[in-house]
């Protein structure tokens, strides 16, 4: 069990943390997420007991912790999985994953599970980075954490290995039960493996939701810009529906007054593409990405936006095109008054 209640942590008398709170359910995994220096690493510290809270609590089972009373790192049962790796270089796989377990099962458990078990004798340094983060996790994972504390634990791996890898930590967590903090910088990373994700900006918890809300139903502005290509055109709420130049679409469950000035949340695959002599905008530029087409396209006033196609869908730089909104769920709203 992981309750973070009102956190803020200061360094030299600058918040690097502010009133951040969390509680993790039984088995709930967590991504963190947000721009460099917005203080993931820092909330991950002192859970793990590396920096004490400036305010605020923290309570690790029956650990309450908070600015006057600290838990040593080693008694809060906390497991950490760091993007280095920290294997301990003149253990071989077998022993860094049981280092000073007295019942060895566990670890054998874990060795196994997560597919180590014919390089059980390698040294790390013979191994490749997905076959030390397996290590490093079955360790963890062996050792019983109340919580486990994942930092970038993918960031210095290639991208194929990436995908494969974060789905067997996913997998390997649920399996062991353990609630998990998991901080990343990679936006498909935090969408796909969190149970919820939190989106951090400067010091503060902005948004905390499935992956699914934050990214349909972003909190702000810049939640919606950080999880992926976000435009926002303006729209008018009429008859129940929102009205924009790019066509309409339904009003989602927002109480909004008749007649509401908005501005409508468009992400690249919103959008549609139709050739059209007399169209609303031309094609400025387009990129294959193998499954899909990106294409920027600019709107005859004057703005350019992004478009998502099948790859399939070719077009000519200069080619005059209908833009058309083609999303069949609601769309996320903004006041036309909020500031960006
Ligand atoms: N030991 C420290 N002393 C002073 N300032 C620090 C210290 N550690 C971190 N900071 C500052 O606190 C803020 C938050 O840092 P933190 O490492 O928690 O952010 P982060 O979101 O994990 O960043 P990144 O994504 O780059 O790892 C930053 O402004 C950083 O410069």
């Amino acid at each position: 069990m992981l309750e973070i209640d009102h956190l803020s942590i200061l360094y030299d008398n600058s918040a690097a943390v502010e009133d951040f709170s969390l509680a993790l359910a039984a088995d709930e995994i967590v991504t963190l997420v947000g721009p460099t220096g917005c203080g993931k690493t820092s909330v991950l510290r002192a859970v793990a007991g590396l920096i004490a809270p400036s305010s605020g609590e923290i309570r690790i089972g029956a650990h309450r912790i908070d600015a006057k009373r600290q838990v040593p790192p080693e008694k809060r049962g906390v497991g950490l999985v760091f993007q280095d790796f920290a294997l301990f270089p003149h253990l071989n796989v077998e022993d860094n994953i049981a280092f000073r377990l007295k019942d060895r099962a566990p670890a054998e458990h874990w060795l196994r599970t997560l597919g180590m078990e014919k390089h059980r004798h390698a040294m790390p340094d013979t191994l490749s980075g997905g076959q030390k983060q397996r290590v490093a996790l079955a360790r963890a994972l062996a050792h019983a954490p109340s919580v486990l504390l994942l930092d970038e634990p993918l960031a210095s791996l290639d991208a194929a290995l990436k995908a494969e890898l974060r789905w067997q930590i996913r997998l390997a967590l649920k399996a062991a039960g353990v609630p998990a903090i998991w901080v990343t910088h990679d936006q498909t990373e935090a969408l796909s493996v969190g149970d919820r994700m939190g989106v951090m900006r400067a010091g503060r918890l902005e948004q905390l939701d499935s992956a699914d809300v934050c990214f349909r139903k972003p909190a702000t502005r810049f939640v919606a810009g950080f999880l992926g290509d976000a435009a926002f055109v303006p729209g008018r709420i009429e008859a129940q529906r929102v009205h924009t130049a790019l066509g309409d679409t339904p009003l989602g469950d927002e109480a909004y007054a008749e007649g509401a000035a908005v501005d409508v949340l468009v992400r690249p695959d919103d959008l549609s593409l139709r050739r059209a002599t007399q169209g609303n905008s031309l094609i400025e530029w387009s990129r294959y990405e193998g499954e899909t087409r990106l294409h920027g396209v600019r709107l005859r006033q004057g703005e350019q936006l992004l478009v998502r196609t099948n790859h399939e869908d070719q077009f000519e730089e200069g080619e005059a095109v209908d833009m058309r909104i083609c999303a069949g769920h609601a769309l996320a709203l903004f006041e036309r008054s909020a500031a960006a």
